[in-house]
């Protein structure tokens, strides 16, 4: 046994729920073995805190078998990277990666996804963030539980404001009377979206969810000129008529070459809170047939039920995980292969280099 055989074993472990190893991420790091037994340290380019046990796990069993029992420490670090955006556009201080989470079509769940991804990101161990940026109906903070909570001022900045103590949430709700927002214009629509974003202060947050309002009208046109987004999230009903309209919002992210990280089906199938009986009320497959044509992730199929739309109303999205274990799950599932896809994306490296003038 060495620091080079244990390496190369521990390179070849497969991550849970993954095709990764550990050797495709180069996660292993800092091998030695001294009396007490053998010190790692393993890397990672996402959140993993939702599969550690498993890792640990196999890890053990593999160590085991080739070298026989023996202690090992393993020390476990994230390193989540800021990656590359659109062109031209200006970073934003304390935020790595933006996250668009949107849909064509009206009302097929694009809030609740975003409220619910985030909390399961949050639980996989990220610094998580959340923009409310639908001035239309912004719903987030009463998802997450912080209606009528106020950020509050810092040197002129705004602080976002907890929920569960650990997502930081801005939304438009906590700026204007969301009644006059419906008379705004085009302009007015950009400026407090881009208020929002550059005059919060976010703290150092890896993942920052922007609920977008449905459609692809001024704030979608502001987030592909103004802000620099990682990729997209496209959330649909199974129905035509929600699928005509997520195609439009995948074509309008492609024109501007904004990547789309995977699609989520919401209301795949509607559970009787009484019975357990399922109903595919808005058909079957759309959304993972849409994914299989984009040639994206499909990020999950995730059921219409009463717990859900109760959870959302009631501010508990946080606590769905203890309310809704198996929802939970599928939320964390979809989380897991967003951070993964995201994880494939080109790293940002603009910023090491230095500007070139030509004079
Ligand atoms: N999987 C689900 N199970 C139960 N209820 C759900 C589910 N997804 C969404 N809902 C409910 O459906 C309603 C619309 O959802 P949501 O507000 O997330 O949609 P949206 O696409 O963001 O709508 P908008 O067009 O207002 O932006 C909400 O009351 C929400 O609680």
């Amino acid at each position: 046994m060495n620091t080079q055989s244990i390496t190369t074993l521990l390179n070849s472990i497969i991550i849970p729920a993954s095709n990764r190893t550990l050797g495709n991420e180069k996660a292993v790091s800092n091998v030695t073995i001294d009396n007490d037994g053998i010190h790692l340290d393993l890397t990672f380019p996402y959140p993993v805190a939702h599969l550690i046990e498993e890792l640990q796990q196999r890890i053990d069993q593999a160590i085991t078998a080739e070298f026989g029992d023996t202690p090992l420490f393993v020390q476990v670090q994230l390193a989540i990277g800021k990656h590359k955006v659109q062109p031209g556009v200006q970073t934003i201080a304390g935020v790595k990666n933006i996250i668009a989470v949107a849909s064509g079509k009206g009302g097929v769940g694009k809030s609740t996804t975003s409220a619910n991804l985030a909390v399961a990101l949050s639980r996989m161990g990220a610094r998580v963030g959340v923009l409310d940026a639908d001035i239309y109906g912004p719903s987030q903070p009463t998802m997450l539980g912080v209606a009528g909570q106020e950020p509050r001022q810092h040197a002129g900045q705004m602080i976002p404001v907890m929920a569960a103590g650990e997502i930081q949430v801005m939304s438009v709700g906590f700026l204007v009377d969301t009644d006059q927002a419906v008379i705004w214009r085009g302009p007015m629509v950009s400026q407090a979206l881009q208020q929002l974003l550059f005059q919060s202060q976010w703290d150092d947050v890896d993942y920052l969810i922007i609920d977008l309002p449905p459609g692809t009208g001024d704030i979608q046109l502001t987030l592909a000129q103004k802000i620099p987004v990682t990729g997209a999230v496209i959330v649909t009903t199974p129905q035509d008529v929600a699928l005509i309209d997520a195609r439009k919002a995948v074509n309008m992210f492609q024109k501007v070459n904004i990547p789309i990280f995977g699609v989520l089906e919401n209301m795949s199938v509607h559970i009787c809170s009484q019975c357990g009986h399922t109903e595919s009320i808005f058909g079957q497959d759309g959304g993972k047939e849409l994914a299989a044509t984009l040639g994206v992730p499909l990020l999950g199929q995730l059921p219409l039920t009463l717990t859900v739309r109760e959870a959302m109303d009631n501010g508990t999205a946080c606590i769905l995980a203890q309310q809704q274990p198996e929802i939970a799950n599928l939320y964390e599932q979809a989380a897991w292969k967003l951070v993964q896809a995201l994880a494939d994306q080109g790293k940002d490296y603009s910023q090491r280099f230095p500007k070139i003038v030509v004079e």
